[in-house]
């Protein structure tokens, strides 16, 4: 059994983003990430500032139970790419079996098997204002795989900057029509301190979107999203 490089495990507390927002969760959050965002809000998974612990399943399981005795029956794993690592398959298996369910977030550039083991897999590939380049075939890959019967559900999850990143949407919306489709709203300042600021430019930045999206006849069947978490507690980690 392969150990994960763990790099923050925090929780109980809400699901800010996507299909299942609002949802009750603990958070165990992978280091390392084959993508270089310009603005990933996570960068500490990858940029060296902080050290991840390699871990067992039953490590990661003692220290979900230490957090939040008897007051959880959902893990998210993210990261960083939590799909670069192997291990974490085991640690799916350990918490189905005891009744919890899991999601993931991942960019959708690396597959791994435990993927088909996953309650709801949000796939997030990047849009142009990231600076990344989206490997189509590898999506198209997910997509099939995450078909399959008896599977978790999947759902696309696109980082909004701005109108480029909106066509970038578009293809990725007309590419899998059938898949469940989310907007969410960019944060263009991670690092800022103030609260109340974000708030107020994570708003602006989230009826900017809705309006955009509510005059286009190229998004009918989306859904439009802020990050919940940001907007409560704003740029703090562990949250
Ligand atoms: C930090 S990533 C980790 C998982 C995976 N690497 C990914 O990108 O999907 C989790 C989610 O946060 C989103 N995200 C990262 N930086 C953001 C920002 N500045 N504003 C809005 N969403 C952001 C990502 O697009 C992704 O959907
Ligand atoms: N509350 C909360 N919701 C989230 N949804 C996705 C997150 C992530 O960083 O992957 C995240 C996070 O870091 N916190
Ligand atoms: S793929 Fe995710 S974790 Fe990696 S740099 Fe981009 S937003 Fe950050
Ligand atoms: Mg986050």
């Amino acid at each position: 059994m392969k150990k994960v490089p763990v790099l923050e495990i925090f929780g109980p507390t809400i699901q800010g983003e996507g299909m299942v927002i609002g949802q009750k969760t603990m958070f165990v959050r992978t280091s390392g990430c084959d993508y270089r965002c310009s603005w990933c809000d996570s960068a500490f998974t990858w940029d060296g500032s902080q050290k991840p612990d390699m871990m067992k399943t039953d490590e990661i399981v003692d220290r979900l139970n230490d957090l939040a005795p008897g007051r959880y029956s959902h893990v998210t794993i993210s990261g960083g790419n939590p799909a670069l690592h192997e291990g974490i398959g085991h640690l799916v298996q350990t918490l189905k079996q005891q009744g919890i369910k899991t999601a993931v977030e991942t960019q959708g550039s690396t597959w791994q098997e435990w993927m088909l083991d996953i309650d709801e897999v949000t796939l997030s590939p990047k849009p142009p204002s990231s600076n990344m380049k989206t490997n189509w075939q590898q999506l198209d890959f997910y997509v099939e795989r995450l078909k399959e019967e008896g599977k978790g559900q999947a759902s696309f999850k696109i980082v909004i900057f701005d109108i480029e990143d909106l066509k970038y949407a578009l293809a990725v919306h007309q590419r899998y029509p059938h898949v469940p489709f989310f907007l969410q709203a960019g944060n263009e300042d991670v690092k800022e301190a103030d609260d109340q600021s974000v708030r107020d430019r994570l708003l602006t930045k989230y009826e900017w979107l809705v309006d955009t999206v509510t005059k286009s006849e190229d998004f009918n069947n989306v859904k439009v999203l802020p990050q919940l978490h940001a907007l409560l507690w704003g740029n703090k980690q562990g949250v």
